[in-house]
């Protein structure tokens, strides 16, 4: 199958306010959508939409394979160290510890492996939910603002574990301020749609 998510006429709520209605999207195997537009706008909304974390208001939305979100939580235990919270969601995702391994270094993440989650740095956080993402083999990736607070070299590493995602027959949906000089972009300017 292609098409691995698909919006069709989502209208989205948050609070009493209508933040989007009759949204249409496809995301493609080997694609990447990135959500632009000013804060407030919806992207975070659309994103969790994709998730199942939130249901539209009207319309549907399908996935056809496996997600992996990446937003503001990190979603990591804070007490335990890096590699063993990593372990932790592997064992959820049911992938071995090689796919943490090549995940934490296309992260770049390998030596700090024993240190704990809450002694990160803003950037070395962020490399970690990604990594969590990476070693996820989930076919989706939902990306929330993945590149804030990460420096040039992280932001290659993320832009090329996009690549090598897309050409493995995954896809991308992205929530960024930023193209972040992805190639091949499909976009929704979110600031349009009301
Ligand atoms: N839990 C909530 N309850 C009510 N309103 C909410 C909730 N979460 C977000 N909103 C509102 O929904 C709107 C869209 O928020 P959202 O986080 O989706 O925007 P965004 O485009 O991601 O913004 P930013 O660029 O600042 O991250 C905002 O007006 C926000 O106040």
């Amino acid at each position: 199958m292609t098409e691995l998510l698909l919006f069709d006429g989502v209208a989205c709520i948050r609070g009493d306010r209508l933040l989007f209605e009759g949204l249409s999207l496809t995301l493609n195997r080997g694609g990447a959508l990135w959500l632009r537009g000013p804060n407030g706008a919806g992207k975070s909304s659309l994103i969790r939409l994709a998730a199942g974390l939130l249901r539209p208001a009207a319309g549907m939305v399908t996935r056809r394979e496996r997600t992996a979100l990446a937003d503001e939580a990190t979603a990591l235990d804070p007490e335990r160290p890096l590699r063993r919270a990593l372990d932790f969601w592997a064992r959820i995702d049911t992938v071995d510890g090689h796919a943490v391994d090549r995940a934490m270094d296309a992260m770049a993440l390998g030596n700090l492996a024993d240190v704990p989650v809450s002694m990160l740095s803003t950037g070395q956080r962020k490399r970690a939910a990604l990594v969590r993402v990476i070693a996820s083999g989930a076919p989706i990736w939902l990306l929330d603002e993945p590149a804030n607070g990460m420096d040039e070299a992280a932001q290659a590493r993320l832009v090329a574990a996009v690549a090598a995602h897309r050409a493995n027959g995954g896809a991308v949906l992205l929530a960024s301020h930023f193209a972040l000089g992805i190639p091949d972009l499909a976009e929704i300017d979110m600031g349009t749609l009301t």
